[in-house]
């Protein structure tokens, strides 16, 4: 029995969501240790002792402590790479393709996808109002950003290549987002996103992830 892993955080981040659903896929158990982030839990101590920007998730295993969800979920991937799905290639080569689309995800589609679920989910949430110039200006780089990856999914099954792998993971959460919003006509419109984006999110690690958002 090794030591368990702590998640701090809250389901409804999306940065919360990709570090566990990673856990989800490796069939790692782990503590959730939540952080009443509207009391602003995430802005003092303990919390700001694991992750000095105030963010979540953090993660805590054994004396490593880590925050930045991507971050979490390549350690989660590598120290149980016998367990579960298998997330990162051990080719060299496919393992560079799968860390290009790691490295778009973050750059190129999680800052407009971030932006977009703001200002038309949480903003509605907290009983803020949508800017809809903001929407229209993101609205428009998410559809730069779709073509590239209908592109991309038209020569392969998966972001990373044949197979389901961190790349793919690690959109999970701001893809839902969007679904839940107008933003979707731009998936469904586009046979290849569309068939990536419903294999990706009907998987049961996923489901497991969803069901924590449930009352
Ligand atoms: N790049 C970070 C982003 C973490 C992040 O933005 N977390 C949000 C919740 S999804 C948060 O804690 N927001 C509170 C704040 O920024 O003050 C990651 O991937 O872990």
């Amino acid at each position: 029995m090794g030591t368990t892993i702590k998640v701090h955080g809250t389901p409804l981040s999306s940065a919360f969501q990709r570090a566990v659903v990673c856990l989800h896929e490796k069939e790692v158990d782990y503590e959730l240790v939540p952080v009443d982030m509207r009391a602003g839990a995430h802005k003092q101590q303990p919390f700001i002792s694991l992750n000095p920007f105030g963010q979540v998730p953090a993660l805590e295993h054994g004396d490593l402590q880590l925050f930045e969800s991507r971050a979490i979920s390549k350690y989660i991937a590598e120290e149980y790479a016998q367990k579960g799905t298998q997330l990162i290639p051990t080719d060299s080569k496919k393992k560079a393709i799968a860390s290009v689309w790691m490295e778009v995800e973050a750059h190129q589609f999680d800052p407009v996808t971030s932006k977009l679920g703001w200002e038309l989910l949480f903003k509605p949430m907290f009983g803020l109002t949508t800017d809809q110039t903001v929407v229209d200006e993101y609205e428009a780089k998410l559809v730069k950003v779709l073509d590239v990856y209908e592109n991309r999914l038209s020569k392969s099954k998966y972001l990373g290549g044949d197979c389901f792998t961190l790349a793919d993971l690690h959109h999970l959460p701001n893809l839902q987002g969007l679904l839940g919003t107008n933003m979707k006509n731009h998936i469904e419109s586009r046979p290849h996103v569309k068939a990536w984006v419903v294999d990706i999110t009907a998987r049961p690690a996923w489901a497991k992830v969803l069901a924590m958002l449930k009352p």
